[in-house]
């Protein structure tokens, strides 16, 4: 059994700059991977079936983006073996925070190891991007800085910071935020030493607020102890703080309603350390 993690991110800013033709929004944005997330557990199956126990509620099978990942994968490289997958999930769906991507990434990274098909991480991500735009950042597992549609990903170096991630009772898709006509889409281009110097903020974040009061409350709260943002298209949010004590403190003196979490930025995906950690144990060398 090959037991991996499956982390989340969040957008440090999210910056949108047009539109293109096809209505997709150009942007710019930094994605900080957390040490914190789902866990999958894989193993072979000798006929071509994939099996995930359990079910989410409320995501058919067919629409799992880890049951759509593993089918991917089997088609792009032609074989035909097939998979038991258990999640254990933990991070909330439509918060922003990436967990649907992640399972794709951890997924298509398992299964190509399992199954033997020796695809490099470059052809995995392009295979990611059929199932979501954020899926390439977790299958190349570095903190990441995005331009284009989300899809030109550069490594980034951030400051080790702690992360408090609320999230509030609120389920807000991506295609709901971007389809807003109030929503800011003339944000200049940035250069990565500004947002390094403090800058950037998110332009969805006025849409998300206006629409969902429940997640204005829980900004309000938290710009209290630290400045609060939006992580994508919500509807999490998060502080940053220097030190985990910090960010517990805080979070445990929540009102009661509100769920979350701590989490520490790291800039290599738990993902690609743990490969790392049983190719160094197997003598395998590191590749997908
Ligand atoms: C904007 C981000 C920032 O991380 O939002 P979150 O989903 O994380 O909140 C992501 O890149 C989102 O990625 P992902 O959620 O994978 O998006 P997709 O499934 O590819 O697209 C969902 C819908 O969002 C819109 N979309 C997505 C990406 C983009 N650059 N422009 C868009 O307009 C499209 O209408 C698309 O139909
Ligand atoms: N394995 C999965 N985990 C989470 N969501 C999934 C999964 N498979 C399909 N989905 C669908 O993808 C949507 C977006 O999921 P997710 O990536 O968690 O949110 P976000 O893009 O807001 O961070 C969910 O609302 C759900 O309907």
């Amino acid at each position: 059994m090959l037991t991996l993690p499956s982390p989340a991110k969040l957008n440090l800013f999210l910056h949108i700059n047009g539109q293109r033709q096809d209505g997709y929004h150009q942007l710019q944005t930094v994605f900080q991977l957390l040490d914190y997330g789902d866990t999958l557990a894989f193993s072979p199956r000798p006929d071509a079936k994939i099996v995930l126990t359990p079910e989410i509620p409320g995501v058919s099978t067919a629409d799992n983006l880890i049951v759509r990942a593993a089918e991917l994968l089997r088609h792009a490289t032609g074989i035909n073996l097939g998979a038991n997958i258990e999640l254990q999930k933990r991070l909330p769906m439509g918060g922003g925070i990436g967990g649907g991507s992640s399972n794709a990434a951890t997924t298509l990274l398992a299964l190509n190891r399992l199954w033997q098909t020796k695809l490099d991480l470059p052809s995995l991500a392009k295979l990611g991007v059929q199932l979501g735009a954020d899926v390439p950042v977790f299958v190349l597992g570095n903190s990441a800085w995005a331009e284009g549609i989300g899809d030109v990903i550069s490594p980034v170096d951030l400051a080790a910071k702690w992360y408090l991630v609320i999230r509030p009772h609120a389920h807000i898709s991506t295609a709901e935020i971007f389809s807003q006509k109030k929503l800011t889409r003339d944000t200049p281009i940035i250069k990565v030493a500004a947002f390094l110097e403090g800058g950037g903020k998110n332009d969805c974040q006025d849409v998300v607020l206006e629409r969902y009061p429940q997640v204005k409350e829980a900004v309000d709260w938290l710009n209290f102890f630290s400045p609060a943002k939006l992580t994508g298209t919500g509807a999490c949010i998060f502080a940053s703080f220097d030190s985990e004590a910090q960010a517990k403190s805080v979070f445990a003196n929540r009102p009661e309603h509100l769920e979350g979490f701590v989490a520490k930025g790291v800039n290599r995906s738990p993902l690609h350390t743990a490969l790392s950690r049983l190719d160094s144990v197997t003598g395998v060398s590191p590749s997908g």
